[in-house]
């Protein structure tokens, strides 16, 4: 399959590495497009170089990647609602296109929290303690 092709593909993926490939674009879009996707990447570095850091054990590394994953997952999960949304009633005001769009970010503000909530409770007494020896 050439690049132009692959630009026009409406077909069905036919290899794993096609999907893979298709995937890794909505990767790129996601990070090219979505400016809180890009903060919220450059937060899961930040916090997981202070893991790096503070030697944090199994346990604590899993709740950091599953707060850090939610994240990303409820980015995505967002881009596509507003995608679809304008997709179907561009920029015309639709009451239900409003409560898509503010439930799907809803979805985002969660999983921050939730984030929010974990790094305190893992990094925040490491470096606690860190700073008292
Ligand atoms: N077609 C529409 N009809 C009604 N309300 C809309 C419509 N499009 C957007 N909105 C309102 O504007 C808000 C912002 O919509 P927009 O598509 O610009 O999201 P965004 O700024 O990309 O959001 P995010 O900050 O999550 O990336 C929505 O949460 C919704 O309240």
């Amino acid at each position: 399959m050439d690049s132009n092709e692959k630009k026009t593909q409406t077909t069905k993926n036919h290899t794993f590495w096609q999907s893979f490939c298709h995937a890794k674009d909505g990767l790129v879009a996601l990070y090219q497009t979505e400016r809180n996707f890009r903060k919220h990447t450059l937060a899961a570095i930040l916090a997981i170089g202070i893991g790096v850091w503070l030697h944090l054990t199994m346990n604590q590394w899993l709740w950091l990647l599953l707060a850090i994953f939610l994240v990303f997952i409820s980015e995505a999960v967002n881009t596509i609602v507003e995608s679809i949304v304008d997709l179907l009633v561009g920029h015309q005001f639709d009451g239900l296109a409003k409560k898509a769009k503010d439930v799907a970010a809803a979805g985002v503000l969660m999983a921050a929290a939730f984030a929010v909530v974990v790094g305190l409770l893992i990094l925040a007494p490491s470096i606690w303690n860190l700073l008292q020896k």
